[in-house]
């Protein structure tokens, strides 16, 4: 691996590098990687502008190979692929190995979608000249691309929410040119991903901007990219704070951009009390397995457990402290994320209202992360909305409730949420149907009897929600749907065939679903 970054067909060198670090060890990782500059920034977004107008006409077949190519040369380098991101981020093999899988499986899932056609949405009207009182012009809607997009690499899946992750398979199969801003946690795995596009690029025979990549370690790079003209849309998964500023900033341009942020959930999880008394202590287990896995990174990790107090919950709380007590230390991703990982837990530990009900065992090495229980009372929560904000990490605060009101008054004072959990058993579906309107108003994906972490790859699935899970309620940044945030729709009103492009023309020559109005 050499430290240069695909920008079109070039690999850029320059003379400011920087390295990653192993957070296993703290140690700096070779080679040192080319740090882009803004002139670069400048050169992607030219580059994909000047791809935009035929990458979007590409037919859908043609998309749909360039992604299956991309899958196929990402794994063709999955040994030294997974080899690199361990080493930089520190999370387990399998773990890799499977997120690999989950994306190219992804990549694969949009080319078969492109196929299947519906994501273009044709809709026609055909005219009605006797149409009384007054004739109907012929009208015609497909969906088209909104252009070049910037996508920003996540630290926590440096393979399914990075460089060929979620974002870029949704936003290069609407057609849209895509300049990645990689995360700096792991530019090898980047750059690798990155160069392994750039090859499918060039065999698919497809302009040179549809992809490039630029990274470094300072945020004034990203601001660029955002601030860029050319850029029409951003996809982002990461912090609170980085993703209200990507918004503000693409809200302040003299022409302003959606941002599809994905920033923070704290996932609830409620226990209903049929549940807790036939199967409380295998829920306080399989509770800390989903909390501790991968050492709690995950957007999707359950990081607040409501229920009504009394005996049963005692046993699910046992169950879990005993779990959770029993927790090794794992690697966290960075040592900022450890950091203020260990920041977050601090404020729980020293917070009045809240006990600590255990710790994973003692951290040893580097930027390792041992897993928090906490519980507090449903009163305690509602008074002070700081015990609700995310804990990124495997920390977790279970809600002891006076009764089912007061779990919906928890309930109402949580922010947007990816996902909310139902622990339930037949006897709870009445209680729990009266809660299904605010889980709704509250969550993108509602669950029963499973765990939020672990997000399947499907196309109804919803990867999303309310602010401030998300910056944007109406999409999902998982699944196909996801195509639906990079199209908007066009009408052609009476334009002569020859001037309709082809998903709309009247003989129909790419064979598109049509819905006939
Ligand atoms: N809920 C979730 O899914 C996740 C939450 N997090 C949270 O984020 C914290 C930090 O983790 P990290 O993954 O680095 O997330 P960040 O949000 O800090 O960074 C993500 C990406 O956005 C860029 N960025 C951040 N702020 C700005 C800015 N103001 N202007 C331009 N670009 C910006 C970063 O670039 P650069 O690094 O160069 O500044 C990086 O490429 C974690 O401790 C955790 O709390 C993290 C991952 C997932
Ligand atoms: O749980 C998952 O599989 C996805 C989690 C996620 O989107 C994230 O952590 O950013």
């Amino acid at each position: 691996m050499d430290g240069t970054f695909p920008i079109g067909a070039r690999a850029v060198d320059s003379d400011v590098t920087f390295l990653a670090i192993d957070p296993s060890t703290d140690a700096k990782i070779e080679p040192a990687f080319a740090v882009s500059s803004e002139e670069d920034v400048a050169e992607a977004c030219k580059l994909a502008e000047a791809a935009f107008d035929t990458f979007r006409e590409t037919d859908p077949e043609t998309r749909a190979k360039f992604l299956e190519t991309i899958a196929d040369e990402i794994e063709a380098i999955h040994e030294p692929l997974v080899a690199r991101a361990i080493q930089e981020s520190g999370l387990p093999r399998p773990r890799l190995e499977g997120e690999r899988g989950r994306t190219t499986g992804q990549l694969r899932l949009f080319a078969k979608h492109l196929r299947a056609g519906t994501w273009a949405s044709v809709i026609i009207d055909e005219a009605q000249p006797d149409r009384k009182p007054a004739p109907r012009a012929d009208l015609r809607q497909r969906r088209i691309a909104v252009g070049p997009v910037a996508v920003f690499g996540a630290s926590n899946f440096p393979l399914a929410f990075s460089v060929a992750g979620g974002d870029t398979a949704s936003a290069l199969a609407a057609g849209c040119p895509v300049v990645v801003k990689g995360h700096p946690a792991h530019p090898g795995t980047s750059v690798m991903v990155g160069k392994a596009i750039q090859a499918a690029v060039a065999k698919c025979g497809l302009p040179e901007g549809v992809f490039s990549l630029v990274q470094g370690p300072a945020n004034e790079l990203g601001a660029a990219l955002v601030k860029d003209a050319r850029i029409k849309a951003v996809g982002f998964t990461g912090s609170r704070g980085g993703g209200l500023a990507l918004v503000a900033l693409a809200a302040a341009r003299a022409e302003p951009i959606p941002v599809y942020a994905e920033m923070s959930s704290v996932n609830p999880v409620i226990l209903f009390p049929a549940a807790l008394a036939a199967r409380g202590e295998a829920l306080g287990k399989a509770y800390v397995g989903s909390l501790t896995m991968g050492s709690g990174q995950f957007c999707t990790n359950p990081g607040i457990v409501v229920a009504v107090d009394g005996p049963d919950l005692d046993t699910f709380v046992e169950a879990a402290a005993a779990a959770l007590g029993e927790a090794a230390p794992q690697v966290m991703l960075t040592p900022g994320i450890h950091a203020s990982y260990d920041k977050g837990v601090a404020a729980l530990a020293g917070h009045d209202a809240v006990e600590t009900l255990a710790r994973g065992t003692e951290a040893e090495g580097a930027n390792r992360g041992r897993a928090a229980l906490f519980s507090t009372t449903g009163k305690a929560f509602v008074a002070d909305p700081a015990l609700s904000h995310e804990v990124f990490g495997a920390a977790s605060i279970i809600v002891r409730c006076a009764d089912l009101a007061e779990v919906r008054q928890v309930l109402e004072q949580v922010e947007g949420q990816l996902t909310i959990t139902l622990q339930i058993d037949e006897g709870d579906y009445a209680d729990a149907a009266t809660l299904v309107p605010v889980l709704e108003r509250k969550a993108g994906r509602i669950l029963a009897n499973g765990w939020p972490t672990g997000v399947e790859v499907a196309p109804a699935m919803v990867h999303g929600g309310p602010f401030p899970a998300t910056s944007d309620p109406r999409t999902t940044s998982v699944g196909t749907a996801a195509i639906e945030r990079f199209l908007r729709p066009v009408c052609y009103q009476d334009l002569p065939d020859a001037l309709l492009p082809k998903a709309v023309k009247h003989d129909n020559p790419l064979g598109l679903p049509r819905t006939e109005g």
